[in-house]
């Protein structure tokens, strides 16, 4: 009978991520950063940023080779000089292939062919071109020319809650829907500024940016408590609930315009007391209806913005120590890559509790959360219920 048909659940199935070559350690980059934009003759800059990079709990990041290509397009080292050309031209070829990457590792994971690929939803700020990147991507890891794709351009770093949260919609409204969603960010080339007298977050940024992308995969199932996928593999979570808040009167907080001296980001010092100011009311709206008040019930993948906000969030969540060391580990390894951080988080979640030997993939815990924030300031919060381990394992 139509009632007793049980509705689909999103599932997520598999994880894969990657990150360009070239390793920067952070101890190193305020040297290298100066010596790059031909800035040495200001050292009271240079002083910052060596103190900003101490404190920002980042060991390493991965980005496009930017020695190379300033020397190439000396422009793109000059604060406010026009280099758009220079950058989308690297972007619209690295942004596909880097994403082409992490969507071939998830793929392998999956254990299914790329071409049972039924929609592909891809996220970036970094390059705008048309065909999109999400067509080029398709082209790359031979999806079928009939992949039902979306491509979502300009959202931030919250755009991997927004992925997640369309493509539960898709699974759960299209029999045997099978989404890949791919989030790919360079901003170590695209973000790219010398530092400025006048402007102390582009010396932020150059502290925590770097590039990376994360594909995930995500089929129907059915629903009922026990995660059953559609198609033999286990899966790692279940997606519960996708929500977008947009915090009122914030917009000056988080932002970006693409320029001709590429894309200009605006971080206001105020970011961390919104995020934390805001979070626990994200939290109660989306849990109110699951029956959670104790946010130390649930486990955490939380975009790795910087430590100042994950602190906050600690702090006025009353989160008990370790909560958010997925968060913490994933910034310490690879910096702030915007939209991939919180599906890089989820991979180190689900990986940590494995080799923890934990009972579920998410620390032990039936629920948790991802938390993506960005521009507006807008927070996608997305409810997520982990996987028995045991069973994974079988
Ligand atoms: C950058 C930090 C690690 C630095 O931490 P510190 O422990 O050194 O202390 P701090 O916060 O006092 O900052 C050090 C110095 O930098 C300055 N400073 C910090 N943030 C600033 C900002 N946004 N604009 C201008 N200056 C800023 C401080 O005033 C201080 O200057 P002085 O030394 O002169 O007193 C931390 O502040 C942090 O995590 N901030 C959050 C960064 C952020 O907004 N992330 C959101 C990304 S948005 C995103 O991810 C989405 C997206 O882009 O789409």
């Amino acid at each position: 009978m139509e009632s007793e048909r049980r509705k689909k659940v999103a599932l997520i199935q598999a994880i894969g991520t990657a990150n360009p070559p070239t390793c920067y350690l952070q101890a190193d980059y305020p040297e290298l950063y100066f010596e790059i934009t031909k800035s040495q003759h200001l050292p009271h800059l240079k002083d910052k940023l060596k103190r900003i990079c101490v404190n920002s709990k980042i060991k390493k990041r991965y980005m496009l080779p930017m020695e190379e290509i300033v020397e190439k397009n000396p422009n793109i080292r000059t604060y406010g000089a026009p280099s758009l050309d220079a950058r989308q031209d690297i972007l619209v070829e690295e942004v596909p292939k880097l994403a082409m990457e992490a969507a071939m590792k998830a793929i392998e994971e999956w254990g299914e062919p790329a071409a049972s690929i039924t929609h592909l939803v891809f996220c970036t700020s970094s390059e705008i071109s048309a065909p999109s990147a999400d067509r080029r991507l398709a082209k790359l890891i031979g999806l079928k020319p009939s992949v039902q794709k979306f491509i979502i351009y300009q959202q931030g770093c919250y755009a991997g809650g927004t992925a997640l949260r369309l493509a539960k919609d898709v699974v759960e409204n299209n029999e045997d829907a099978h989404v890949l969603v791919v989030c790919c960010e360079i901003y170590s080339l695209c973000r790219f500024q010398g530092p400025s007298e006048t402007r102390m977050d582009i010396l932020v940024g150059a502290a925590l940016m770097g590039d990376g992308a994360a594909a995930v995969i995500i089929s129907g199932g059915n629903g009922g408590g026990n995660s059953e996928p559609s198609r033999g593999q286990l899966p790692l979570f279940e997606i519960v609930s996708a929500t977008q808040t947009e915090i009122l009167n914030t917009e000056d907080v988080i932002g970006f315009v693409t320029c001709e001296a590429g894309v200009r980001v605006s971080w206001n010092k105020a970011a961390p007391k919104v995020v934390a100011e805001n979070i626990e009311q994200c939290l109660a709206e989306t849990f109110a209806p699951l029956g959670v008040e104790n946010w130390n019930e649930l486990f955490y993948a939380v975009h790795t913005g910087g430590a100042a906000i994950l602190r906050g969030m600690q702090e006025k969540l009353g989160l008990a120590e370790g909560k958010l060391d997925a968060s913490w580990s994933v910034l310490s390894e690879y910096g702030n890559m915007g939209s991939p951080c919180v599906l890089f988080v989820l991979d180190a979640l689900r990986k940590k509790s494995m080799g923890e030997g934990r009972s579920t993939t998410g620390d032990g815990l039936e629920m948790g959360v991802l938390v993506g924030f960005g521009p507006g300031l807008t927070v996608e919060t997305v409810a997520l219920k982990s996987v028995p381990l045991k069973a994974t394992k079988k």
